[in-house]
Parts: structure tokens; C-alpha cells; sequence
């Protein structure tokens, strides 16, 4: 049947076409039409058996469809993946006046009707191989006009190799309102030339290999990708007529031929769907085949995989039969590290699925993702299953399990494609339900990966989600509703404004872009949830990057888009930066700072050290400073150590607040929201009508008995006041958790605990008890500081009458035979004697060397510096010496590992909550 298609191919048109003579897939169902939005909702464990069919590339095919612009007349190619990426690039192709037949897994380009060298579809931003076209249209017609490609959020993509490799074919490249403006610099087509990558770009050797066929002369290329992905394209160019000599080397040499003609072509199997099967096998540690497969194309995790004891075998040139089922290798899997680079070395479009497989290993592994310098988003999701992952920017250290899994079901979202699909691998491993959101990222590269998993066993479902189904509970979506509600969110797409709120709220700053960047419209709504959002995680650069985009697009930002703003700036102590913004406000957007944007200001100003600044500042103010901006300037006297100005402020916090009700000063009430059990309640500043408020205000009084006993105080800035203070918490408290504070959070239960959790700014509180014969308690709290993920836990506490604390922070570990981990800690004495107490850690893998940074951890020591004391802290020192034998301080050690990353600070909060109980507190005490 031939289907002639404009934008789309059909969805089930697809059957699954044999690279060469293969066995038949064992196949029984029939792929069911895909829901609107829909969810993967996995029934694990599941065994695996049987045979599948891997697909052609999927990055195969967006260069080959990219290349059939080059060549004159009709090109076919054979095994195109059904996914979405593949139908978002025949739309870009169509636009451009390509005619595309889809029939069969067959894709039928006729490039002679291509009248337009300018793509303008939303497809563009969406996926990355779009941006390949940028090299035929230039070389052919001899301009171009592209938008800046999308694909996967895994960090910087920058296209810079791609421009400066076209300029020397002889192109005046332009990157202008986003877009990249191409034409041949002589006013004919492009030149033969050299130019050398400063890395191996897959898309930029892609793309210069194209624009070089239709050069005029010899290019030579130095330093390029070798995948099998840029193999596929030469041979295809080749096959339309093109010179190319050296496709898989270092050095591809290109003799410029002034026209192509269409041609045939096999798309290569995907060798990262194959990994992923294969990979899904182990985890669930069973036995499947597939076919076909090169497996020369993915040696490294073959053999990766048959060192950590799975049994690999070829029954023929494309066929493998992957076994991980224990009793035929005789027990369980072990651990191992990778480190992903170019080909030949691990790919890195595997990397999430290998993490997912080696959280279930026995021993720890290493996971260290080179290519990309964000790939590591399905962490946070793993570690919802129980994964015992820590992450260092973009290393990860995988704790596996002796006996196989123990992850449990949960409600997950995918952000990228290959984490979508260690999700996936995850799910069938663990124990329980998962359901995963957001499956339109694994869609874009994976066919029909469900029916796939299906075939083998796997209970894997595709569902139509409930209206909020992407937090996986009714109830939650009514509390996502309620919140939409309370914040006035009128916009179109007001539910994705929300979203992007809801998750920047909540810590999930990349799962809110991912809403932001496919948003169909954005309004003022969606970029001040994004700027505050940035601001909250402590994103400052991205924040004042979306902050930007606003005057471009044509959106005027409000009042509460410079709260974010000069948020972002205090907590990134941009002082000049955060003047400009404030004075713009009324200069440039007519706007008149109200006390939130004064508060910020004396927080930029006093954070910086500008104590006396802030002070005049507030004096100046032409309206009345109210507990905020007292509250920003209390901060600063507090880091800065000026009690007698803290002091002063405190009286006037606390006469404000009452004096500002006397005068009737109508304010927008501060809310909270908080959802228990699935109901959501709301607070209002002042309103004491919920049913329960007696039962609450207990709670509140308990927890603040909790706070202060051990040491604990409710706010960072009033943390590091002298202890004469400490009576005024009381009130501070009241205030902050009754009054100002504008929060949101929820109760859950947890391992039998009741868990209170509090998202604050940039902090998330978590609050614990289990009544039992004792209060068993814990309280905790963790921030994100700056560009970095800076996540510190500290804990402090009050014995008897002295006022003794001790920070605990230390670490030991053993790995395998050696022994790795070192725990280091010092002091600096200056003038004052003050001192902090730092840790670092290193580990030495073979001959590297990988460890932090001492400059993150004095960082990270500064701010324990201003916490505790010196006194204190060598009190604090000899205590912890005499007190706490060795055996005490590994059990620790393991626990309080990686305290640097975000996720890994809740994880081991968690860790925490069972090791320390009020009790054993006091005891070792
Ligand atoms: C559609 C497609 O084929 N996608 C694949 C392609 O992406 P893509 O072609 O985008 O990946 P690249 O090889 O270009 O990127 C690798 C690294 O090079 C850097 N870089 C790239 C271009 C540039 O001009 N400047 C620059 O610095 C990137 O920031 C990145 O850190 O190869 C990646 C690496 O194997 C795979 O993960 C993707 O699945
Ligand atoms: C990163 C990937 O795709 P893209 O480059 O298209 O975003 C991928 O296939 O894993």
C-alpha cells in the first residue's frame, strides 16, 4: 500500500522490516493506536523471553532524510523507524517542498520540488536532526535559513563546530533572531576546504559531510565522528554519486561533485534500541534474542555486560541472545563502570539505561556521563524507585544491591528520551506499579517500544492519563488545581503555567523547562513561573537568560517577574546587575517596586556584604519597610555577625507585623497550601477558620520545641545569631511559619513516619514523627546555592546548659578490595579564630583521580562557617573525637557520602531518618 503523506506518517503503517534473512519476530499482538498524552504504566517484575526486531537508526535516518536534499530526483530509503522525530522531520522536509511517500517502513523523498531554502515549522525546535538541513539547502541552493535545534534537554548543545565548518567551505554564516542565515560567500556554492573539529561532533561531521558533496573542490575534515551514524551517511552519499573516502576514520576526505542523484539505501539497525533490549534483559534477568543487530556497533556494552556475568552469544552475523537469568549464569550480576565518549567508547545515548541495569548489580559502579554535561535528569526519577544513586555533577556513584533489585514502583516522568527509557528498564525491574509520565520524549526515538516489550512478557501498558495524571494521583491534581486558583493564573495554557510553577516549586526545575520550552504560546504567566522557578533552585544565569527573552518576544514582565529577578540576583550576589533590574522597573517598564522588590534588594545588598548599604537603603525607602525587607536585612546582619543591628531589628519585626494590622494595611494575604491525604488546605495569613487549626497550632508549637531543642533555628538568616536572640524565635517563628511565610507542601506517609514536607524558596523542609512510646523525630532541610548544586546538611544541638553543638560530617567507604574513600577535615584559623570545618573527598579509580574540588567545599564550608561557632565548633571537635568510636562514624560515613548534589541531600535525609532518632541523639550526646 502506498500512503502519500504531507506531514505525518501513519501510525501503524509500519511493519517491522527485516535488515537481512532473520528469523521472524515472534510477534502475536498487534500494536494498538496510540492514546492523546499518553502514560506507560508497568507491572513489575517482569521476566522477559522471546525474540525481537530491532528498527533502523533513528539518527540514521534524520541524516539520510537530511541528505536526500542533496541529491536531484527521488531517493528511497529502507527500515525508517516509526518514531516521532522521524514524522517531525519529514514535516520539515515537506514544508520545504519535498514530496515524501511513507509506506512500509520505506520513506520515498523526491527533493525536485523544493522551492523554499527557509525552515519555518515548530518541528525545527523540537528535534535535532532538523538542523541538518542546514548543510544540503547551503551546498545546493546555495542558502539557508534554520531555526537553532531542539532535541534532548541533556545539556549544552551549542552549534558552533557546524558554522565555523561551513564558513570554511566558503559560507557567511549569521545567527540572527535565533535563527542561523547562511550563503555562500562568493554568490555561487560552496568550496572545497580544510577544517579540523575541536571535538568529534556527530551532527556537525553529519552536516559539513553533506555541505562538502556538492562543493566546488576537495574538503578535508580532521578530527570527526566515526559512529556507524555518519558511516551510513557517507555510504548513502556515495551511493547518489558523492567522493568519500575515510567515513569511520578520524580524516574524511570529500571530492565535491556539482550534483547528486537519489538513490536506495538500508537504514543501519539502531544499535541504541538493541543496547536498550539488551539492556532490559539483564535487568530483569531473563533471556531474549534479537536480530538484527551489529554488534561490532555496540561492542563496548557487550562487553560491559558479559563482565558483569551475563552471557552474550551471536547464533548468527545480526542475531544475539542475551541471558542474564541467574541460574544460568550462576548468580547474581556485579556492578561495573563506564564512562561514555565518542565511538568506539561507550555511547552516551546508553548511559541512562546502563544506570538503571547496574542499580540492581551487586557492588557499587561508577557512572561517568562525558559527552553531555547535564545527562543525568532520570537520577532524581531512579531514586523515586529507591535507587541508591549520588550524583557530582556528571558522575554518579550507582550503589547496586547484593540480592538483585529492591526498587519499588512509583510515579515517575520521563525528561529525555534515553532516561524515559531507563525508566522503562527500571519499571520492569521493580516491585509494584510505575507509571510514567511525559512518554513523548521515549516516542521520538523508540517504535512501538511497548507492543516490543509487550512481545517478550513484559507487563506494559499505554494508557490515556487522568486529567493530572503526570503526578500520578487524582487528589494531587485537585491540589494542582487549587493552586492554579489561588495564584489567579488566567492564561491560555494556563494548566502548563501551572505546571511549570508546580514543578519549579517543588525542586523540578528541568522537568519545569521541559513544560516552558513546549509551551505552544507563553504569556507572562508562563515566563515568570520559569524566572521565579530558576530563581528558587538557585539558577540565577538561567533566570536572567529567560528574563531576556521577554523584551525579544514582546512580553512585558509584571511586578512579580522582578521578584524572580532580583531573586536570581541576590542569590547569585549580583549587585550591579540587581541595581539595573530595579532601577529599569520604573525607568523602562513603569512599574513601582512594592516591599518584596525593596526585600530583595537588601537581601542582594546585605548577602554581598554591603550591610551599610542595605541599611541606608532601607531608610530611603519611600514606602514602609515591613517584616520582609527587616527580615532580608536581619539576614545580613546575621551572616555578618552585626548583633546589635540584629538585635534592633528583631524589636522591629516583631512590632510591625500587629502595627501593620492596627492601620488596616490591606496586603494580598500570604497563602499556603498543603495537601494531606490528597485534600488540599489552604491558610491564609490571619485567617484562623480551618477545622483543625487548635490541632495545627500544636503542631506547629511541637515542631518549634523540636527546632530549638536541637538546635535547629527556622530560618537561615537568624541561624547564626547570638543565643541572647534565642528567645525572640519563639516569635520569628510564629511569624514565619504563621504570618509571612508564603509556602506550600504536603503530609506523606512514609516507612511509617509521618512526614511533613515544606517547599520554602529554595528550601525544602522535611519534618518527621512517629508517635510511639518516645517521639522519634527528625528534622532536616537542604538549598541550592548559586550557578552549582551546592546541598549541605547541617545539624546542631543544645545539651544541658551549655549550648554544645557538633556538626557531623564525615565519610569512609570500601570498595571491593581497595579501599577508595578518604575523609579529610580541617580548620582555618584567621584572626578570630574562626574557623570551618571542611570535607573533602576523593576517590582513585585505576590511574585517575576524580574528587571534588577543594574551592566547591570551602564554598560549602563558608556556609557552616557562618552557621556555627567557633567556640562551638572545637567543642564540638573533642566531643565528636571522644565520643564517637570508628565502627559509629562508617555507619555514618555511608550515609552522609555525597552531600553535595540536590537529589542526593533528600536521599539521604532519608538515610538519615532511620539512623537518628531523638533518642540515640541524646545518647551520644
Ligand atoms: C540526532 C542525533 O544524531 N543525535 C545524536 C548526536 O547528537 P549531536 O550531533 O547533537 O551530538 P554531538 O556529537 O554534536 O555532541 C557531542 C558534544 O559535542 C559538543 N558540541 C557539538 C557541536 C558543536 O558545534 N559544538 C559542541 O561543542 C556538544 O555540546 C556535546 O557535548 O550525537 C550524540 C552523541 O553521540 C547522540 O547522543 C545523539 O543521539
Ligand atoms: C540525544 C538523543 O537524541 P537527539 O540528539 O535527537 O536529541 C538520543 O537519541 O539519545
Amino acid at each position: 500500500m502506498a500512503l502519500f503523506f504531507n506531514t505525518t506518517i501513519s501510525p501503524t503503517s509500519k511493519s517491522f522490516t527485516c535488515y537481512h534473512s532473520s528469523p521472524e519476530p515472534q510477534i502475536s499482538k498487534t500494536p494498538q493506536k496510540p492514546p492523546e498524552n499518553p502514560i506507560f504504566k508497568i507491572k513489575g517484575p517482569s521476566t522477559l523471553s522471546g525474540h525481537i526486531t530491532i528498527s533502523g537508526s533513528k539518527n540514521s535516518s534524520l541524516a539520510l532524510l537530511a541528505a536526500t536534499l542533496c541529491c536531484s530526483g527521488s531517493s528511497l530509503l529502507h527500515n525508517v523507524p516509526n518514531v516521532s522525530d522521524i514524522k517531525a522531520m519529514a514535516s520539515i522536509l515537506s514544508s520545504l517542498g519535498a514530496k515524501i511517500e511513507a509506506f512500509d517502513g520505506k520513506m520515498m523523498v523526491d527533493s525536485d520540488g523544493i522551492r523554499k531554502v527557509e525552515v519555518d515549522l515548530e518541528e525545527m525546535k523540537k528535534i535535532r536532526g532538523g538542523f541538518f538541513v542546514l548543510g544540503p539547502l547551503l551546498s545546493r541552493f546555495g542558502e539557508a535559513v534554520v531555526d537553532l535545534p531542539g532535541g534532548c534537554n541533556i545539556g549544552k548543545r551549542p552549534v558552533d563546530l557546524y558554522l565555523r565548518g561551513l564558513s570554511a567551505l566558503g559560507a557567511h554564516v549569521e545567527l540572527r533572531e535565533g535563527k542561523v542565515w547562511a550563503h555562500a560567500a562568493n554568490g555561487r556554492g560552496l568550496v572545497g576546504g580544510r577544517f579540523r573539529l575541536d571535538y568529534p561532533s556527530v551532527g556537525a561531521t553529519e552536516t559539513l559531510l553533506m555541505a562538502a558533496s556538492l562543493a566546488d573542490g576537495v574538503t578535508v575534515l580532521s578530527n570527526v565522528a566515526k559512529e556507524p551514524e555518519v558511516v551510513d551517511l557517507a555510504r548513502f552519499l556515495r551511493d547518489s554519486g558523492a567522493s568519500i573516502e575515510g567515513a569511520g576514520t578520524d580524516t574524511i576526505v570529500i571530492r565535491g561533485k556539482s550534483w547528486l542523484h537519489g538513490s536506495e539505501c538500508v537504514i543501519t539497525p539502531d544499535r541504541i534500541e538493541a543496547g536498550t533490549f539488551m539492556l532490559a534483559a539483564a535487568i530483569t534477568r531473563s533471556c531474549i534474542s534479537m536480530s538484527p543487530v551489529i554488534p561490532s556497533h555496540i561492542s563496548c556494552l557487550i562487553h560491559k555486560l558479559m563482565k558483569a556475568g551475563c552471557r552474550i552469544s551471536q547464533s548468527d552475523q545480526h542475531t544475539l541472545k542475551v541471558s542474564a537469568v541467574p541460574t544460568y549464569i550462576g548468580g547474581n550480576l556485579s556492578g561495573f563502570d563506564i564512562r561514555t565518549s565518542p565511538f568506539p567508547g561507550f555511547p552516551t545515548d546508553l548511559q541512562p539505561q546502563t544506570m538503571a541495569l547496574l542499580t540492581t548489580c551487586s557492588g557499587s559502579s561508577l557512572v561517568e556521563e562525558c559527552v553531555f554535561d547535564k545527562r543525568m535528569s532520570h537520577v532524581r526519577e531512579l531514586q523515586k524507585l529507591g535507587a541508591k544513586i549520588q550524583v557530582c555533577e556528571s558522575t554518579a556513584l550507582v550503589l547496586g544491591k547484593q540480592n538483585g533489585s529492591s526498587l519499588r514502583g512509583s510515579h515517575l516522568v520521563a525528561s529525555d528520551l534515553r532516561g524515559g527509557a531507563s525508566l522503562i528498564l527500571a519499571g520492569l525491574a521493580a516491585e509494584g506499579i510505575t507509571e510514567i509520565n511525559d512518554i513523548a520524549h521515549i516516542d521520538r526515538g523508540y517504535e512501538n517500544i511497548d507492543w516490543k516489550l509487550q512481545c517478550l512478557g513484559a507487563d506494559i501498558e499505554r494508557l490515556a492519563p487522568n486529567a493530572c495524571g503526570y503526578l500520578g494521583k487524582l487528589e494531587l491534581g485537585k491540589w494542582v488545581h487549587a493552586y492554579i486558583g489561588k495564584n489567579g493564573i488566567k492564561a491560555d495554557g494556563f494548566i502548563e503555567n501551572a505546571l511549570v510553577d508546580i514543578y519549579a516549586k517543588c525542586g523540578s526545575i528541568e522537568k519545569a523547562f521541559g513544560v516552558f520550552q513546549g509551551m505552544k504560546s507563553r504569556d507572562v504567566f508562563s515566563y515568570t513561573a520559569m524566572i521565579v522557578g530558576y530563581a528558587m533552585n538557585g539558577e540565577a544565569q538561567r533566570a536572567l537568560d529567560i528574563f531576556a527573552e521577554m523584551p525579544i518576544v514582546g512580553i512585558k514582565p509584571d511586578e512579580v517577574t522582578f521578584v524572580g529577578v532580583l531573586f536570581a540576583c541576590s542569590h547569585a550576589g549580583m549587585v550591579d546587575e540587581g541595581w539595573k533590574h530595579f532601577k529599569d522597573m520604573s525607568r523602562v517598564y513603569n512599574l513601582e517596586p512594592q516591599t518584596e522588590h525593596y526585600g530583595c534588594m537588601v537581601d542582594l545588598l546585605g548577602h554581598a556584604g554591603l550591610t551599610s548599604e542595605a541599611e541606608q537603603f532601607v531608610e530611603n525607602m519611600p514606602i514602609e519597610p515591613d517584616a520582609f525587607v527587616w527580615g532580608a536585612l536581619l539576614g545580613a546582619c546575621s551572616v555578618y555577625g552585626k548583633v546589635e543591628l540584629g538585635e534592633s531589628i528583631m524589636k522591629k519585626i516583631v512590632t510591625v507585623e500587629p502595627a501593620m494590622k492596627e492601620r488596616k494595611v490591606k496586603k494580598t494575604p500570604g497563602c499556603s497550601l498543603i495537601e494531606v491525604n490528597g485534600v488540599v488546605h489552604e491558610f491564609r495569613k490571619g485567617n484562623k477558620s480551618h477545622p483543625n487549626v487548635e490541632e495545627l497550632k500544636k503542631l506547629l508549637k511541637e515542631m518549634a520545641i523540636h527546632l530549638r531543642t536541637y538546635g535547629f533555628v527556622c530560618s537561615k538568616q537568624e541561624a547564626g545569631l547570638s543565643h541572647k536572640c534565642l528567645e525572640k524565635f519563639d516569635m520569628v517563628e510564629e511569624i514565619l511559619l504563621e504570618e509571612v511565610v508564603t509556602c506550600s507542601g504536603k503530609v506523606v506517609e512514609e516507612n511509617g513516619l509521618e512526614v511533613v514536607e515544606i517547599y520554602r524558596h529554595n528550601e525544602v523542609w522535611r519534618w518527621g514523627r512517629k508517635l510511639g512510646k518516645r517521639d522519634v523525630g527528625f528534622l532536616r532541610w537542604r538549598r541550592k546555592l548559586g550557578k552549582r548544586n551546592i546541598g549541605f546538611l547541617r545539624w546542631r544541638r543544645k545539651l544541658r546548659k551549655r549550648n554544645i553543638g557538633f556538626l557531623g560530617v564525615r565519610w569512609r567507604r570500601k570498595l571491593g578490595k581497595r579501599n577508595i574513600g578518604a575523609v579529610r577535615w580541617r580548620r582555618k584559623l584567621g584572626k578570630r579564630n574562626i574557623g570551618f570545618l571542611g570535607v573533602r573527598w576523593r576517590r582513585k579509580l585505576g590511574k585517575r583521580n576524580i574528587g571534588f574540588t577543594w574551592g566547591e567545599m570551602e564554598e560549602e564550608a563558608w556556609e557552616e562557617e557562618h552557621m556555627v561557632s567557633w567556640g562551638e565548633m572545637e567543642e564540638e571537635a573533642s566531643e565528636e573525637e571522644h565520643m564517637v568510636s570508628w565502627g559509629e562514624m562508617e555507619e555514618e560515613a555511608s550515609e552522609e557520602e555525597h552531600r553535595v548534589s540536590w537529589g542526593d541531600m533528600e536521599e539521604k535525609a532519608w538515610e538519615e531518618e532511620h539512623r537518628v532518632s531523638w533518642g540515640d541523639m541524646e545518647e551520644k550526646a
